[in-house]
């Protein structure tokens, strides 16, 4: 393994709200980006094997559809891969796991460092209070395309794990019904431009404990991708989380 030191890096999803910062906070270091729309002046390009080829490591903040085909230009090209796109379904996840066999790969559906944080305290909570009813609340704008927001999943699966159950036995996005016991529940609001909040409460009879999150600056995401696409590149081969990025 030989670290790079100053990464080139590219960026899928360059002209979105979080691309746009991402490639600010890159600065000189910025290779290029891919968009359905190419754009020469600014190395824009709409093939992710011509963007893998100019870059050490690719800072992808896109759509969840496009995750396959980036998996796999990216392992073929030995890029680095920094994934933030949530949403994903389970093949869009088999090919990123598949990627991670032969490239680097950071997937975070949060990378803030208070978000990451959040995610073992919520570990804690559900292997502290394994009884108390669990349930995540997430608000963001307007624009949201996913819901539950890949964040409030996390934070779910963190719960789960500390519980030591399986999160598809007890993930729970339809609040019809009894509640089931041991339920994880969510509940999504949309509206405005909220650019990320994200609670935990947990629930018994005789008191209540809440987590919360409120990110203010969407600029939060984009250093912390930064960050880890500096630590990224270069790495061997496997799935890293935010966490690995933040320890070292
Ligand atoms: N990990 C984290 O910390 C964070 C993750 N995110 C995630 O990053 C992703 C992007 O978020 P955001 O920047 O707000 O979204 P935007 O819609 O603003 O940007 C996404 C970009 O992806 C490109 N794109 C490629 N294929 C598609 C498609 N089929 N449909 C729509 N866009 C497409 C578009 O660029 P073009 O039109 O040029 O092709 C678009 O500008 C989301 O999945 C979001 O949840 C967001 C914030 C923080
Ligand atoms: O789409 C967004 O904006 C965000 N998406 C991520 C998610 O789905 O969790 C992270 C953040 O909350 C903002």
């Amino acid at each position: 393994m030989t670290l790079i030191s100053a990464p080139r890096i590219g960026i899928a999803g360059i002209t979105g709200r979080l691309g746009t910062l991402c490639a600010e906070e890159a600065g000189s270091a910025l290779a290029g980006g891919l968009s359905r729309t190419a754009d020469a002046s600014r190395n824009i390009t709409t093939d992710p094997a011509t963007l893998a080829k100019s870059c050490d490591v690719v800072i992808d903040v896109s759509h969840a559809t496009t995750v396959p085909a980036h998996a796999a230009a990216f392992a073929q090209a030995g890029c680095a891969w920094v994934l933030g796109t949530t949403g994903l379904d389970r093949g869009a996840q088999d090919a990123v796991n598949a990627a991670a066999q032969h490239i680097p790969v950071l997937q975070a559906a949060n990378f803030s460092p208070a978000l990451t944080l959040f995610l073992e305290l919520a570990r804690q909570l559900g292997a502290g209070l394994p009884d108390y009813d669990a349930e995540i609340l997430e608000v963001h704008h307007r624009q949201k395309l996913d819901a539950p927001s890949g964040t409030a999943l996390a934070i779910g699966r963190a719960v789960a794990e500390g519980r030591g159950v399986a999160f598809e036995d007890v993930a729970r996005t339809d609040q019809n019904g009894l509640r089931p016991e041991g339920a994880i529940g969510f509940a999504s609001l949309r509206g405005g431009q909220i650019v990320g909040e994200h609670d935990l409460v947990l629930m018994a009879a005789d008191e209540q404990i809440t987590l919360s999150h409120r990110a203010l600056d969407r600029r939060v995401f984009a250093r912390g991708a930064l960050l880890a696409a500096k630590w990224l590149a270069g790495r061997q081969a496997g799935l890293y989380t935010m966490a690995d990025a933040l320890k070292h």
